[in-house]
């Protein structure tokens, strides 16, 4: 199989799936929100469906539709497209990979079951084969977030011998703490080229160091531009300098993790920062309180990352 594609590397936006007050999928906004990435976060690949994009909340039909309209607004301005097709249901997840493929996304990813689990590696490998199967042709990243799943499989022991059994596997997005098993990931498979996407923003600079080929997550929204600065020192070795760009961008994610951080805020974030509207949340996420949206502000003002002459309509549009 010939992968035409660039390795997929650098930061991934987990996109959100902007909403209107009354739930349904605002897809007006999302030209606006290819351009906002690109222009204004120096973000040119983006996650779809993700954790942040409330893909598990959405329909079969919707999670098409949105993924559709990423692919169109984002041709030619967007260097790649993932969508994670991600189900409990085999068969709706080989149908949303089949559709990735049909509409030109450039890749699809997948977590583990988590309802009904895969106890060990051998049953998770024959369920993400079955879903990569479904579109030959797209390569394919295993989404790690044990957290979420339930399923505490280690990515070093899965990543063993995977391509044997998925040869379309491309890359592992890991959203884990677990630094023992990323590193152990990248030192096992230094002979073959896969991506290897960090995906706990506020540790970023630590899996860089371990190897790390790039980023997923949902603070690269509205924190592209800066954690770009970081990635810019790590690579001309200013070590001192990519340091203090991680200790600024965890001091505002410190601050929001104590307030209660999640979906819901980064949506309310989001709005306030870009202008653009995300909308609330689906149930059973609730909305933003105003309270944390106006802290949230004031936390992003004092660290530089925000100005007032930065601030759209839309900031009002994140509160309740
Ligand atoms: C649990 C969670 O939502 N983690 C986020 C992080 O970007 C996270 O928001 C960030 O590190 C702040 O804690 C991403 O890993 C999720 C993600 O990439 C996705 O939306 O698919």
């Amino acid at each position: 199989m010939a992968f035409p594609k660039k390795k997929l590397q650098g930061l991934v936006a987990a996109t959100i799936t902007p909403m209107t007050e009354n739930g349904e999928i605002n897809f007006s906004v999302i030209g606006q929100y290819v351009d906002y990435l690109v222009k204004e976060q120096g973000v040119k690949n983006i996650f779809v469906n993700g954790t942040t994009g409330e893909g598990l909340s959405l329909s079969i039909s919707e999670r098409r539709q949105v993924a559709e309209e990423w692919v169109t607004k984002g041709k030619d301005k967007l260097d790649q497209v993932v969508i994670h097709v991600g189900a409990l249901s085999l068969k709706e997840s080989q149908e949303l990979a089949q559709h990735a493929a049909e509409i030109g996304a450039d890749g699809i990813a997948v977590i583990a079951p988590f309802f009904l689990k895969p106890w060990t590696k051998d049953i998770l490998i024959n369920f993400l084969k079955e879903v990569a199967a479904a579109a030959p042709a797209l390569p394919f990243y295993y989404y790690h977030i044990p957290a979420l799943t339930g399923v505490k499989i280690r990515a070093e022991e899965l990543l063993d011998g995977i391509q044997d059994k998925i040869p379309t596997f491309q890359g592992l997005k890991f959203s884990d703490t677990d630094l023992l098993d990323f590193g152990q990931c990248v030192d096992q498979n230094r002979q073959q080229q896969f991506a290897f996407l960090f995906g706990v923003d506020e540790q970023l600079l630590s899996a860089l160091v371990m190897g790390a080929t790039g980023a997923v997550g949902s603070t690269y929204n509205y924190l592209g531009k800066k954690t770009n600065q970081m990635l810019e020192a790590f690579e001309r070795k200013d070590l001192s300098l990519a340091l203090n760009y991680q200790f600024c961008i965890q001091r505002f994610i410190n601050f929001v993790v104590k307030l209660g951080f999640g979906v819901s805020q980064t949506k309310a974030i989001m709005t306030l920062v870009s202008g653009i509207p995300m909308g609330p949340p689906r149930l059973p996420l609730q909305k933003a309180s105003r309270e944390f949206t106006d802290s949230a502000e004031a936390k992003l003002k004092s660290l530089d990352f925000l100005s007032f002459t930065d601030l759209k309509d839309g900031s009002l549009e994140a509160s309740s």
